[in-house]
């Protein structure tokens, strides 16, 4: 189970937030008490609820018997996040790779480890960072690479509007940073023009 205080997500209190989005959305002018909306505040606070709601999972690791050192890498890995100025979501896929040392991890749990860290008020560099983060704490590789792309609803939707417009991130850690070889490996699996 992902277990370390930095991914802790904090329990939520849906009652209150109930009462909460009613005062909101009567505020913002709608009429909560008509048929059609009744129903509004406690479906907005369910839709927030799953948003900020990763699924528990076991981060399982294998020995690296084979003595495997190249990079694994898992691309495009799709997720969506809320951004923790606004409220509202930013989403995008993820490249996550890592040179292995003495582990090797379940590679859904790479995917896995991306949702669990883009469920919870975000910004994206942060979300680049934990997953890196995480993965050098875990696995004790050799470098770590991650690779974010997103489009931020806050900037395209409302704001500057600037639809089209994709945020990337990078966190690239150990030889993945320090050997160029690695980090032109890396940078060539997350071509985006490759997909
Ligand atoms: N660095 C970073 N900024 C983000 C992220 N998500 C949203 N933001 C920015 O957070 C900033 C908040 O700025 P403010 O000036 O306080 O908010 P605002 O008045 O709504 O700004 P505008 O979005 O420019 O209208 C904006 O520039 C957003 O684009 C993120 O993941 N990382
Ligand atoms: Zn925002």
């Amino acid at each position: 189970m992902i277990n370390d205080p930095g991914m802790t997500v904090a329990p939520l209190d849906l009652e209150s937030a109930r009462d909460a989005a009613t005062q909101f959305l009567k505020a913002l002018g709608m009429d909560t008490d008509a048929p059609a909306t009744v129903d509004t505040p406690a479906r907005m606070v369910a839709a927030y609820a799953e948003l900020l709601s990763p699924r528990p999972f076991v981060f399982t690791t294998f020995p690296n018997d084979s003595a495997y050192d190249h990079l694994v890498a898992v691309r495009a890995i799709p997720f969506h996040s809320l951004c923790e100025h606004h409220m509202l979501p930013f989403r995008g896929t993820a490249d996550v790779a890592y040179q292995p040392t003495d582990k090797i991890v379940g590679l859904s749990k790479l995917a896995r480890l991306v949702e669990h860290t883009a469920k919870r008020p975000q910004v994206q560099e942060r979300l680049t960072r934990q997953i890196a983060t995480h993965l050098t704490e875990q696995l004790a590789p050799a470098g770590v690479g991650v690779l974010v792309r997103a489009e931020h609803l806050c900037m395209t939707l409302r704001g500057a509007q600037t639809p089209g417009t994709e945020t990337i991130t990078t966190a690239l850690l150990g030889t993945v940073r320090s050997e160029a070889a690695l980090r032109n490996e890396f940078l060539h699996a997350t071509r985006s023009g490759d997909r």
